[in-house]
């Protein structure tokens, strides 16, 4: 669904705010307003007078694109094509990065969909002075030569790239690792639980019932990837590993990582929208045959089903589902929770661990809209 329905703006004081007599403006255009996005427009449009007033920070939506169709003149709070005051027209990046930049102040583009369209992208915007933020794994994960020429562009100029939300969701991943590096720490080894939507799976799924059944729900709650194979490939894992190893200055690629994939050929092999169909119509009878004998032998051996990635000093980076002994703490994580465990120079003896919900419309739009103000806060934008 794109464009979700906003709530009433609220008004929160920020206990540090301080009165701006002018505020900077901030011209934004998003991208992909479906799940994430449309709960990162409720959030934009929940705090838009709270920064104006006391961050001295005004929004400026300037546009809303979808893969087919986009907005530009659409800077009603409500933004609501329903109410015949939007006009769209067929989606054109270029048209629409330029609209944004068009703007007076700091433009920024934030990606919150699955395109690889809209990731090669990002190279020439940020060239051009505009600002990206996004959720989507597919750049920092994507071919390394892409990558290497976003982060390049980032560093010729002044606009910023910022990806927090692409691994565990809203949760402090990538600036703790990049506060650890920046102050001369080294990365030895990451362990953990990337996946909400497998954490979520893994601690729901007792055999009573299908277990694509429980899949549909983590769809439905905004849990898993559009494509949820995504999610049961683990290459969604995987790409959460490469984004971290490049943080950290290991060229890691995709075709790296060692991936146990929970999909069936014969489902892998289906088109995006058929997969869907099928999982709504709770007929995925390949996928659950497999998992449901899975759990049996887990259970016979005494041990509880979890997702698990890890990457060692060595580079060799995997995901797999793994049989874990009823002792072991990724066992008694709860719902969506990922456990995301460094092992540094300094964090040696003891790792250090972060850890909380890590998929869900809410909390990742949470942390791109961080993303979003704590470039603000760089450019000096923010009171
Ligand atoms: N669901 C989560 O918890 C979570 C957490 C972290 C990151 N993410 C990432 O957030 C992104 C969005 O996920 P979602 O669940 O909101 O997806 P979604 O399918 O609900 O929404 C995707 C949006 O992208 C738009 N889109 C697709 N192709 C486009 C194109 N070429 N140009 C412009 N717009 C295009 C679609 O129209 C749609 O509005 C994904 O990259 C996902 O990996 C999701
Ligand atoms: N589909 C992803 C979203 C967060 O990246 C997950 O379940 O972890």
């Amino acid at each position: 669904m794109d464009i979700v329905a906003s709530p009433p703006e609220r008004s929160r004081p920020r206990p540090h705010a301080i009165a701006s007599p002018v505020p900077r403006l901030l011209a934004l255009g998003v991208i992909g307003p479906g799940r994430i996005g449309g709960a990162l427009l409720d959030q934009l449009r929940a705090a838009r007078t709270r920064l104006a007033s006391q961050a001295g920070l005004a929004l400026e939506l300037r546009g809303i694109a979808t893969r087919s169709r986009m907005w530009l003149d659409c800077d009603d709070p409500q933004l609501d094509q329903r109410n015949g005051a939007q006009t769209w027209r067929p989606a054109d990046l270029d048209v629409f990065a330029a609209h944004v930049r068009g703007a007076q102040g700091m433009a920024m583009l934030v990606d919150c969909s699955a395109s690889e369209a809209v990731t090669d992208r990002y190279a020439g915007w940020l060239a051009a002075g505009i600002h990206v933020v996004t959720p989507n794994k597919l750049a920092g994960s994507g071919p390394l030569a892409r990558w290497q020429a976003i982060r390049a562009a980032a560093a010729a100029g002044a606009s910023r790239w910022r990806y927090e939300a692409t691994v565990c969701a809203g949760l402090p991943v990538i600036q703790t690792l990049r506060d650890l590096l920046d102050t001369g720490d080294i990365l030895h080894a990451v362990e953990g639980m990337f996946s909400g939507t497998l954490a979520w799976l893994c601690s729901r799924y007792d055999a009573t019932g299908p277990f694509s059944a429980l899949l549909r729900e983590a769809h439905a709650q905004g849990y898993t990837e559009p494509d949820p194979r995504e999610d049961l490939s683990g290459t969604d894992v995987a790409r959460k590993l490469v984004i971290l190893a490049r943080e950290a200055g290991w060229p890691l690629s995709l075709e790296d990582v060692e991936v146990e994939s929970l999909v069936p050929p014969a489902l892998a092999a289906l088109p995006a929208d058929a997969f869907l169909e099928r999982l709504g119509r709770g007929e995925l009878a390949e996928l659950d045959a497999p998992l449901a004998e899975r759990l049996a032998r887990t259970r016979q051996a005494g041990c509880v089903l979890r997702h698990v990635a890890s990457l060692d000093a060595h580079g060799r980076a995997t995901v797999r589902l793994q049989a874990l002994p009823a002792h072991h703490p990724f066992v008694h994580v709860r719902l969506t929770d990922n456990v995301v465990q460094l092992r540094t120079a300094r964090y040696c003896d003891n790792p250090l661990i972060v850890q909380g919900p890590g998929a869900g419309p809410q909390v990742t739009a949470g942390g791109v809209f961080a993303d979003m103000l704590r470039i603000a806060e760089i450019q000096g934008a923010l009171a």
